[in-house]
């Protein structure tokens, strides 16, 4: 059941999400897959090998699972990976504005009052594009239940591999419910990325609210990254949020987050999430660093999908290097 608080959180969501699709069917009643005969044989005859890579290998076991998701997608090579994380370890990243308001989102109030002087007339001779347009980097969003770590993400995200305790860009906490706003920081001056109040336990409705009015008006939003813990079940909430954005179109990716901390794999292989309606990628990630998981796992590809989906060419350099 969800709590009252929750339902109110939500209550803005339900109205705009086309119910036509029941993923909740398709996530929760899902059968568990059972490998064919004809590869229990197969997993028999190459023992050694399997084995050896497991043992002699620092990835934990459920880093497999980025394989086993993201087959069917286009994989990045060496030398895009490299490139990504080159641009990612070499950009400076820079808080710019938080909205507790959509109008309070830079160039949202112009874009109203220009839309609204435009309405019914035509442009005549030169037409004028305001600056805030032409300059709008494309921006991505991370969103999810409160305490899902979204904000330790976005350090994550942002902090050079070889660096081993996280940079402090978001402000993050053991306290669920502590973003309270929009933040947006810049990327290298090629992107941006948005941290968003969390949905659930101790979230309000007006934070529901502006996340909703920001994924379904900000027209730089190219991608949206719904995180969700690995400790954790995909709830109702996170299902409705994944009905909404396939209803409006808005690409998405599922990224499962504090991975270290999941000791029962199982669950993963019972959960269908190939075919969620919008298809979207599912990665598995850490964040921090324990001695069970003592390297941060799964960056690379997100990086490298923040990357592609704000259609940045491999090769592309920050425009702001790191000091
Ligand atoms: N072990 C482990 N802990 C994590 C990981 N990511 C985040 N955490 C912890 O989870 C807690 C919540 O992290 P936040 O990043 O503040 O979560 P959030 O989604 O931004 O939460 P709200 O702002 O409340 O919506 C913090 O104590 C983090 O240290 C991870 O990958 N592994
Ligand atoms: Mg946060």
């Amino acid at each position: 059941m969800m709590s009252l608080e929750v339902k109110r959180w939500f209550s803005s969501t339900r109205n705009l999400v086309n119910s036509a699709v029941d993923v909740g069917k398709i996530v929760l009643n899902t059968k568990v897959e059972r490998p064919l005969k004809s590869n229990k044989v197969k997993q028999k005859s190459q023992p050694t090998k399997t084995r050896k890579y497991i043992r002699n290998s620092t990835l934990p076991e459920w880093c497999a699972l980025n394989e086993r998701y993201n087959s069917s997608f286009a994989k990045p090579n060496a030398s895009e990976i490299n490139s990504v994380t080159h641009f990612f370890n070499s950009s400076e990243v820079r808080y710019e504005w938080s909205a507790a308001h959509f109008m309070d989102v830079p160039g949202e109030k112009l874009r109203e009052k220009v839309s609204n002087e435009s309405h019914g007339k035509k442009f005549q001779g030169k037409t004028y594009v305001p600056f805030e347009f032409v300059n709008g980097l494309p921006e991505v969003a991370f969103l999810g239940k409160s305490n899902a770590g979204k904000s330790t993400l976005l350090n994550s995200l942002t902090t050079s591999s070889k660096e081993t305790s996280l940079g402090e860009y978001a402000k993050a906490s053991r306290r669920a419910g502590f973003t309270k706003t929009l933040n947006s920081f810049n990327i290298g001056n090629k992107l941006r990325i948005v941290d968003t109040p969390g949905y659930g336990y101790n979230s309000d409705v007006e934070q529901g609210d502006l996340t909703m009015e920001y994924i379904s008006r900000r027209q730089q939003l190219v991608r949206c990254f719904l995180l969700i813990s690995g400790e954790q079940r995909i709830n109702e909430m996170d299902l409705q949020i994944i009905e909404f954005l396939s209803s409006i179109g808005k690409p998405f990716e599922i990224v499962f987050t504090k991975m270290d901390k999941v000791k029962d794999l199982g669950r993963f292989q019972e959960m269908n999430l190939h075919e969620l309606p919008g298809l979207p990628g599912i990665i598995f990630t850490n964040s921090l660093l324990s001695k069970s998981c003592p390297k941060r796992h799964g960056m690379s590809l997100l990086r490298h999908l923040v990357f592609q989906s704000c259609g940045l060419q491999i090769g592309t350099k920050p425009s702001r290097q790191k000091k």
